[in-house]
């Protein structure tokens, strides 16, 4: 770990969010949880309740309706108590039905995961086999199973099970497949583990959220499967109850004793409905993606707390200003502050660098700007960004969208990941071109050639049709400032625009932005936690610590006269060439002693 890395963190919240408390939130899972314990719990009580034998017939108290004395929910065609026949039978689909699901997940896992990991000719020779399973229609699939093995609950079970093997196989595989080449699984083969260990220690874990999900979505499922086997008679056999039998035998009297078929109809019901909310909640609380709400399609602007305190303006002339801004991420009932209390501002043609260590609140700050950061989880506590006079987070959300781009564009860390792989980049520049100007396509298409050539690629044209990833990762990085550049914004944020390029390129791609900003008379907002790139390129500084400033001023003064401790240690980092000795050991020094000081 850097020794940058390893100052505080910025504040959490004290309380711990188990998945419990997940899982509870959420207010349907929450039912489905206590559905099911009820029904799981009756059924587990079933022998010692005080019920007649669910087998024992009375042909003198036949068909008995509903809050009869002695049957709470009357008798069937054979006098049978159906609450007895009930609970019994219940018992029995649930075991069935969750036998069947845990022998299908642990065998449709195991081949999902060899194949995926295996690949090549395993893979298809697994996935053909896994394919002609899938081919029959899998009810008559069952059907022929159990007519083969002769009808009765055991047959059932392995019936269904067998059907539903391809669900987990097909799944299961697909996960495997994007972990198996992964640089963590390649990382544990070269260091010596064996296939199943990797399998065991590596995949697994990662493909476990899977399979549960899987198995908690067609649980409900299987034990439908097993009541409609059962419903044609092929399940449980008389007298022995189950869900199914018990629809099926309750079919002769649907019209003159409907409840002998709505019971178990409506047990059935209740148990699939509890099951499938139950596993829509364990999904969202096994995947931290879903947890924090990542997946969950976001917000078109971030969430602004509606008592959001919003201070004047206080920079004259400035054409962008935060000012005192507060964005954090709801965990829970909580919101964690990522940056708190940050003003800001730039001037036409200024460029302000915004420095500061890893997980600082730089890009929290950048995104809160144009209301892009995803909400959930993201929310804006309080402050107020201002371009020119508008004051940004009081806009309708269709104003503030039609600013994105056109009076303030972004460029990001990563093109490869802003931009869309299965496009020409020539195309995209051409609808960062379209979102905000009514140009016809031959136009469009030569603004975007011309902008490409702007930026230094060379033979724009041709390259205009190539895909991201036949560039190289400078040229991706010129094709997105390209995409800024195409509706001549008055502000540019650059957050690490060159982080992922190595040194020649990070210095050809400094260079075109510092060209660009002079020439066109551009504000620009960069991000770096490189003081070296601050002291080149930007006018202005502000250092940012734990989701606050801590200090700003002009570049020059700031550099011959830090006044933070903090900013004093980010430019002592900054190696000098020919002194790598005197650096590491002033460096070493320096975070040795905690709160040493920089010699000037
Ligand atoms: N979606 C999110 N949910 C919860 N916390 C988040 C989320 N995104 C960012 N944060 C938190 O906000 C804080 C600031 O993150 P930010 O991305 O702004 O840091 P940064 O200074 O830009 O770091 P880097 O230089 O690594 O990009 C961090 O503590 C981070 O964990």
């Amino acid at each position: 770990m850097s020794a940058l890395a390893a100052s505080p963190a910025p504040r959490r919240g004290s309380g711990r969010i188990t998945s419990w408390h997940l899982l509870l939130n959420n207010r349907l899972a929450t039912g489905g949880l206590v559905l099911l314990g009820l029904i799981l719990l009756l059924i587990v009580l079933v022998p010692i309740l005080p019920l007649p034998d669910p087998d024992a017939t009375a042909p003198v108290n036949r068909l008995q309706p509903v809050l009869t004395a002695g049957h709470l929910l009357g008798t069937d065609q054979l006098g049978r108590d159906i609450l007895s026949r009930l609970l019994w039978g219940t018992r029995v689909s649930i075991a069935v039905g969750f036998a069947a699901t845990l022998i299908a997940a642990g065998i449709g896992s195991a081949i999902g995961i060899i194949a995926g990991y295996a690949g090549g000719r395993t893979d298809n020779a697994m996935m053909r086999g896994i394919d002609m399973l899938m081919a029959f229609p899998y009810i008559l699939l069952a059907l022929a199973i159990v007519a083969a093995l002769g009808p009765g609950l055991m047959n059932a079970l392995y019936a269904i099970a067998l059907v539903n093997i391809p669900f987990f196989a097909r799944n299961v595989r697909g996960v495997t497949l994007g972990y198996a080449h992964s640089e963590f699984v390649d990382a544990a083969r070269l260091s010596g583990k064996g296939h199943l260990s990797v399998i065991l220690t590596e995949v697994l874990p990662n493909v476990m959220p899977v399979i549960v999900i899987t198995m908690s979505t067609t649980a409900g499922w299987m034990i439908l499967e097993t009541a409609g086997l059962s419903f044609l008679g092929l399940g449980a056999q008389p007298p022995q109850a189950d869900l199914g039998s018990m629809l099926g035998e309750g079919r002769a009297q649907l019209f003159t004793a409907p409840h002998v078929s709505v019971v178990p109809g409506a047990m059935i019901f209740l148990i699939v409905i509890s099951l499938n909310v139950l596993g829509d909640g364990i999904r969202d609380v096994l995947d931290p993606r879903l947890r924090s709400g990542a997946l969950a399609r976001p917000a078109p602007v971030t969430e602004v707390a509606p008592d959001r305190t919003a201070p004047a303006n206080t920079a004259e002339g400035a054409c962008l200003a935060i000012e005192k801004l507060e964005t954090g991420f709801r965990r829970g009932k909580e919101i964690i502050p990522a940056v708190r209390d940050v003003s800001l501002h730039v001037k036409p043609g200024e460029c302000l660098g915004l420095i500061g260590e890893s997980g600082s609140g730089k890009s929290v700050t950048a995104l809160s700007v144009m209301g892009l950061v995803a909400s959930p989880p993201g929310v804006i506590r309080n402050g107020a960004v201002y371009l020119g006079n508008d004051d940004v987070l009081s806009m309708p959300e269709t104003r503030l969208i039609a600013k994105r781009g056109s009076r303030l564009a972004y460029v990001f860390q990563d093109p490869l990941t802003t931009l869309h792989p299965m496009y020409p980049v020539g195309r995209q520049v051409e609808e960062a071109i379209a979102a905000h100007q009514q140009v016809r396509a031959a136009e469009r298409r030569e603004k975007a050639v011309a902008l490409l050539e702007k930026v230094g690629i060379p033979d724009a044209r041709e390259r205009s049709v190539h895909y991201p990833h036949q560039l190289s990762g400078g040229q991706r990085q010129r094709v997105g400032i390209a995409m800024a550049l195409a509706n001549d914004p008055e502000i540019i944020i650059a957050d690490e625009p060159t982080t992922a390029l190595d040194v020649t390129v990070q210095a050809r791609i400094l260079e075109l932005l510092r060209d660009l900003q002079r020439e066109q008379g551009m504000a620009l907002l960069f991000i770096t936690h490189d003081f070296g790139i601050v002291s080149e390129f930007c006018d202005r500084v502000a250092v940012m610590k734990d989701g606050e400033i801590v200090e700003t001023g002009k570049t020059r003064e700031v550099l011959a006269n830090p006044q933070h401790p903090y900013t004093k240690r980010l430019i002592a980092c900054v190696p000098e060439l020919g002194t790598g000795e005197r650096f590491l050991d002033r460096v070493a020094g320096l975070f040795a002693g905690g709160k040493a000081e920089v010699a000037q």
